[in-house]
């Protein structure tokens, strides 16, 4: 067994794709362009990064559903490539949505068949499968069927699937998913139970919330890179010297974002959308107030609650994340 539950050293995946219908061009992807990774036996692990920032495709990498271009990678001292057998009997791999269960057999009965397909002994089975009904709190209910579980519960289940063979590590993609609040907070409990039980978790999320509360170390990344990498605490070290200012708002628009965002000692501005509601968050140096700057650029615009506070994690991921869209282009363009 290796030092390291995963390692990855300059891992790279590009995809070739065609765009265009006139002109096509055939584009080249860096999708994942030299990630270095090393995780602890143990560790909950998380990997953050905005949509198509290339977690999915790390993770395929790692568990040998995707061959890489370039560099390399190990499982418990395993080759990716050239011991995939060794990989796969180590690791468990469980991805958000609903795919992947049969709705028309109970929880048990589907429990049984993968139980069956990842070749757990018979005499086993049984005992290992209420060891993993009460880790993923469905005791009570593993003969109900699976059309009768709500989102939460099946994502409890998929878990469950995902730790038959009892592996190693466990790749969890986006487990939260389209799940509410409630059920999202039970499946984090289940996720750092499993962790204290010694397995090792790579847990990819959109969640800054999710990742804090669950995991030792972060890595985000965006535009196939690594672009921080650290305990928690470590990466709100990102928007040290910062102040948020959120605004409510109904109706800003792109215009007015770009102009509050050229205000001096503006340094990220952001925009989530909440129903009907906006949530303007703008980070500034800490000695500069922008306020009076950004509510005259929102003139017109009707407002809600105005706050200032101090930075936040999720501030951080936002500062990280930003700075990563501006350089160096990743996909380079060649006429077919
Ligand atoms: N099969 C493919 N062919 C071409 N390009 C692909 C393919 N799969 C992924 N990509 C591209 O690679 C990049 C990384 O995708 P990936 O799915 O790994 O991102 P992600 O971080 O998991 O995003 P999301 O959170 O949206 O799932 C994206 O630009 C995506 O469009």
């Amino acid at each position: 067994m290796g030092e390291h539950a995963i390692e990855a050293v300059g891992l790279h995946r590009s995809y070739r794709s065609r765009t265009g219908w006139l002109r096509p061009q055939r584009r080249e992807v860096h999708a994942v362009a030299g990630v270095d990774l090393a995780v602890r036996h143990g560790e909950l692990f998380g990997l953050l990064g905005p949509n198509g920032a290339g977690k999915t495709t790390t993770i395929k990498l790692l568990n040998t559903l995707l061959i890489p271009t370039g560099g390399e990678a190990r499982i418990c001292g395993f080759d990716v490539v050239r011991q995939t057998r060794e990989v796969r009997r180590r690791i468990g791999y469980v991805f958000g949505g609903d795919r992947g269960l049969y709705d028309r057999l109970s929880a048990r009965d589907n429990l049984r068949y993968f139980a069956e397909l990842y070749g757990v002994p018979g005499r086993e089975q049984k005992r290992r499968i209420a060891e993993l009904f009460a880790l993923v709190r469905l005791t009570g209910r593993e003969d109900d069927r699976v059309e009768s579980y709500s989102r939460g519960m099946r994502q409890r289940l998929h878990i469950a699937r995902g730790l038959l063979h009892r592996p190693r590590v466990l790749f969890l993609d986006e487990p939260s998913i389209g799940v509410d609040p409630v059920a999202a907070r039970e499946l984090r409990q289940t996720v750092a139970e499993l962790a204290a039980t010694g397995t090792t978790v790579l847990l990819t999320t959109h969640y800054m919330a999710e990742a804090d509360e669950l995991c030792g170390r972060i890595a985000v990344i965006a535009g196939g890179r690594l672009q921080a990498l650290g305990t928690p605490a470590e990466l709100r070290h990102h928007a040290d010297g910062r102040r948020v200012l959120e605004v409510q708002a109904y109706g800003v628009t792109d215009g007015q974002l770009a102009a509050i965002r050229a205000r001096p000692g503006v340094r990220e501005v952001s925009l989530a959308v909440h129903g009907a509601a906006q949530l303007l968050g703008v980070q500034s140096d800490a000695g500069v107030d922008v306020q009076a700057d950004v509510l005259r650029e929102l003139s017109g615009v009707r407002l809600g609650r105005v706050t200032a506070r101090q930075p936040t994690l999720e501030d951080a991921y936002v500062a990280i994340v930003n700075r990563a869209a501006e350089p160096t282009p990743l996909v380079g363009g060649v006429p077919a």
